[in-house]
């Protein structure tokens, strides 16, 4: 058998720190060699293969710039990227040749086939929305899966040259239609009991389509999570998205 794939984990005190953690150990073909989290020197990942990121949107950027310059690859779970962020890692990446970053923002199988399917339905469809739900110690909103959602469907509806979708609110209350993102509208729940959620909702006159996505726990983003930590060693620059890995992108 060959050697095993070193991991650190950072955000390692976290719910998806902690459950990577876990996972990780038991994982045959990986070992654990740093849980990492706030405060901690990042340079501690030096002797790892590859470093998973679950921490905060606000540190999750500086954290892959660090990691990179510690010469890992790097798996990142954690939200809040932009069209800007993601550009500053692309750009740090030519400076790292052989170096690979993959960035999700949901590692769950049913939350990226429910995002892919979206994606082709999304032409034959006048409407479309998105409803995110999740437990309420969230920090971030809309969620970065809604954003990914919504922006899968807005590129597929420009390529089917569909313009915006009918809707005739004059006045509203702050929030109520939502966010919009690249033009479609996305809705955030935060509740109690829940852990990770969407609804996809998508309408023509007479008839709508709904693709839902439940993760009920954290375990369900772990074999996404351990197929990129195997996958990304392989993949030099940047990858967005676990569609790319599961061949579906
Ligand atoms: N991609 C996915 O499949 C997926 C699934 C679940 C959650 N998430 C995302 O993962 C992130 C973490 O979620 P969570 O529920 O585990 O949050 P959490 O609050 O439970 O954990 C975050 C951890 O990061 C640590 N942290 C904060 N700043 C840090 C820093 N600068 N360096 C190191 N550690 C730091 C915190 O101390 C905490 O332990 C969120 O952005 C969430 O949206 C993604
Ligand atoms: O629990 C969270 O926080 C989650 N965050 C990701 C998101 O924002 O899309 C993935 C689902 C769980």
């Amino acid at each position: 058998m060959s050697e095993p794939i070193r991991v650190a984990v950072v955000g390692a005190s976290g719910r998806m720190g902690a459950t990577v953690c876990a996972a990780v150990e038991h994982a045959e073909d990986m070992t654990l060699t740093a849980r990492l989290d706030v405060g901690d020197d990042l340079g501690a990942v030096r002797d790892a293969d590859v470093a998973v990121d679950f921490t905060v949107p606000s540190a999750t950027e500086a954290n892959v710039h660090a990691l990179l310059d510690a010469g890992v690859h790097v798996v990142v779970g954690t939200t809040g990227w932009t069209e800007e962020s993601l550009g500053r890692v692309r750009e740090h990446l030519t400076r790292a040749p052989g170096s690979g970053v993959v960035i999700a923002p949901n590692f769950a199988l049913s939350a990226v086939l429910a995002m892919t399917f979206a994606r082709q339905a999304a032409r034959y469809f006048e409407s479309a929305e998105v409803v995110e739900l999740h437990h309420p110690r969230k920090v971030d909103a809309p969620s970065g899966t809604a954003v990914h959602t919504a922006q899968g469907i807005a590129a597929a509806r420009r390529e089917a040259g569909l313009g915006p979708a009918p809707d005739a609110t004059e006045s509203q209350l702050d929030g109520a239609r939502g966010a919009v993102v690249d033009g479609v509208h996305v809705h955030a729940v935060r509740l109690q009991g829940l852990v990770a959620h969407e609804e996809i909702l998508l309408g023509n006159p007479g008839e709508s389509l709904t693709l839902r996505t439940d993760s009920y726990d954290r375990g369900s983003f772990m074999p996404g999570v351990l197929l990129a930590v195997r996958e990304v060693r392989q993949r030099p620059g940047l990858t967005v998205g676990l569609e790319h890995l599961l061949d579906l992108g």
